[in-house]
């Protein structure tokens, strides 16, 4: 992505904004709440409308947008369809058989299979949220846009549903939003920070080894530190 200006009325949320996101690589982008990281994602998904523009390519010269798994903020769940309906979603507006199996692998995977046959109404927050999770990861696509994919769910199953994540997703192109600089270092192999108005990207920090990482690694724990500091928090040294 290169040259990206996206404005809203007469405010430049980012102009002449540089992003490249390695292929196979997972990235996160970190950054204070109304900077810009929703319209960025959906900026490369696509699906920001009005003054936009700038170019997005891909190495190997095909177009990005029919390429992409994309999971917003909001689970968009469709509600008068079942958890297990609406995680073969893709396969059957495609109008293709979907996988069952897979499905419910990935139902079980989430810890949904007791509630595979109920509409969203009947889900909480962090239910629909695992719901939207396997659907993404049902797509099967090879470049994966994710807008704080785990933040309504509880700790232990934030920690169970990154590492699955991070298995499911090795080898893909992922991009992933999210406010937890911990989370960001476990999954991310190059981690940003979005800050100022129009909003800049700061040079990627780098955890090293691979995902999911320990969260108690000292690697980990300086990293944290020093992505807090770039989200303007004050950390004696
Ligand atoms: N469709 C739109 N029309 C007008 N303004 C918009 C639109 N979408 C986003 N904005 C504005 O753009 C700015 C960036 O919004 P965005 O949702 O990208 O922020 P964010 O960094 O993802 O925030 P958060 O962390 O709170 O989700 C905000 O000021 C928001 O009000």
């Amino acid at each position: 992505m290169s040259g990206a200006r996206v404005a809203f009325g007469s405010a430049d949320i980012f102009h002449d904004l540089d992003l490249t996101l390695k292929a196979g690589s997972f990235t996160c982008l970190l950054g204070p709440s109304g900077v810009g990281k929703s319209t960025l994602l959906r900026y490369l998904a696509g699906l920001v409308e009005g003054d936009v523009s700038g170019n997005i390519t891909c190495s190997d010269g095909q177009i990005l947008k029919n390429r992409v798994a994309y999971m917003a903020q909001q689970d968009l769940l469709l509600p008068w369809r079942t958890v297990r309906e609406n995680v073969e979603l893709g396969a059957v507006l495609r109008g293709e058989r979907p996988d069952h199996k897979r499905a419910e692998q990935l139902i079980a995977q989430v810890g949904l299979t007791d509630a595979a046959h109920l509409r969203p109404a009947k889900l909480s927050g962090g239910m629909k949220q695992r719901a939207a999770l396997a659907r993404t990861l049902m797509e099967d696509r090879p470049v994966v846009l994710m807008d704080e994919p785990f933040s309504a769910l509880d700790p232990v199953n934030r920690l169970r549903l990154q590492e699955l994540a991070a298995r499911v997703l090795r080898g893909k192109t992922v991009l992933l939003v999210t406010h937890d600089p911990l989370e960001a270092l476990r999954l991310g192999d190059n981690v940003h920070v979005l800050s100022g108005t129009p909003a800049t990207l700061q040079d990627a920090i780098t955890p090293s080894g691979q995902s999911p990482r320990e969260i108690a690694d000292p690697d980990i724990l300086a990293k944290q530190a020093e992505l807090l500091r770039q989200l303007g928090a004050e950390i004696a040294s």
